[in-house]
């Protein structure tokens, strides 16, 4: 099967919302987030600081207080109480349906009967056919044989088909995370990305991802609504950012995804300058 068309920097950038002097915190798009839990606070920390670092006008977090607690002393710019939104971010650092209690089930149905886009990751996928609103998965390949059915090995060998089945079992885009990492929308359409250092595969780097993604679907909600087969470009554009900021962050050695996560903010300058909107 051939491979599809890799999303380059210059395409990327196309998807970052650049904010003007008429915008204000909530023009510019509020993400909601329901992320992590008492054994995997940290996933929620990770994708927390990349959402913000990605840009958005305001980020909404809903969890228990351990998260809630280490999402706030790192980043105090969090809003703790629930408002309105433009997407959600659900499920990174969050056990399957079966570990959850009342309080996380109702957040996340909260989000789910919501309407907006979702990003639905790790803990979050069971939740797609429950949903209806445009919604983009962010499955490795472990998770996406799961989802399917089907054996690692065969998500690993025929990574395109199988992101390809799921969306179209579920009717949503699918961005297949890996070293080269695939989005597919349940139309057919494909995009790939590869601009990560193997340095990447590192427990937490698919939290900041998922962030990244949130942050990237908050500032085009109204975009998605209209037309949600734009989910394949800014899950592509994402995973291009990520790699991006993997790469300036390493330099060549091993980095943690905290740095990579700093180097959000250099990485998407450095793509506005070099390829401005035409
Ligand atoms: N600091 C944190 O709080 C962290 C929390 N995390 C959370 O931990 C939970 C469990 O995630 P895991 O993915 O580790 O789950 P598991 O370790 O349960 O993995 C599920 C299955 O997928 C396979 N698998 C894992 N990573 C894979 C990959 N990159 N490619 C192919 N197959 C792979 C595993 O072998 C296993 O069969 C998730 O909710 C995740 O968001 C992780 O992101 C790590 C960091
Ligand atoms: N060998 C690799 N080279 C480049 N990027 C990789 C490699 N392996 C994994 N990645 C990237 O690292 C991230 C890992 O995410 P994930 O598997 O969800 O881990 P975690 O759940 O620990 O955060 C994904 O964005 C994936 O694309």
């Amino acid at each position: 099967m051939t491979s599809p068309p890799l999303m380059t920097a210059a395409d990327a950038a196309r998807w970052i919302a650049v904010p003007t002097a008429a915008s204000h915190k909530y023009t510019r798009g509020v993400l909601g987030v329901v992320t992590g839990s008492s054994p995997y606070p940290g996933a929620a920390v990770l994708g927390v600081e990349a959402a913000l670092r990605t840009g958005v006008g305001m980020l909404r977090y809903l969890g228990d207080a351990r998260p809630s607690d280490l999402v706030l002393q790192r980043r105090p710019e969090t809003v703790t109480v629930p408002g309105r939104v433009q997407a959600w971010l659900l499920g990174s650092g969050m056990g399957p349906a079966a570990d959850r209690d009342g309080a996380a089930r109702d957040r996340l149905a909260l989000a789910v009967d919501s309407g907006c886009p979702l990003v639905l990751d790790a803990g979050a996928l069971d939740l797609v056919d429950t949903a209806s609103a445009p919604r983009v998965l962010t499955p490795h390949a472990g998770e996406l044989a799961a989802l399917l059915g089907a054996s690692r090995a065969e998500v690993e060998q025929h990574p395109l088909a199988s992101a390809r089945a799921a969306a179209e079992r579920h009717g949503a885009t699918v961005l297949l995370k890996g070293s080269t990492s695939i989005a597919v929308e349940p139309g057919g359409r494909a995009r790939a990305a590869r601009s990560a250092p193997a340095w990447l595969a590192t427990a937490g780097a698919g939290d900041a991802l998922a962030g990244i993604l949130g942050a990237l679907v908050a500032t085009h909600a109204e975009q998605v609504r209209a037309e949600p087969a734009v989910l394949v470009d800014l899950a592509a554009a994402a995973a291009v950012l990520h790699g991006l900021a993997a790469e300036a962050a390493s330099a060549g050695g091993p980095f943690t995804v905290l740095d990579l996560c700093a180097q959000l903010g250099p990485t998407i300058a450095r793509l506005l300058r070099e390829h401005p909107t035409p």
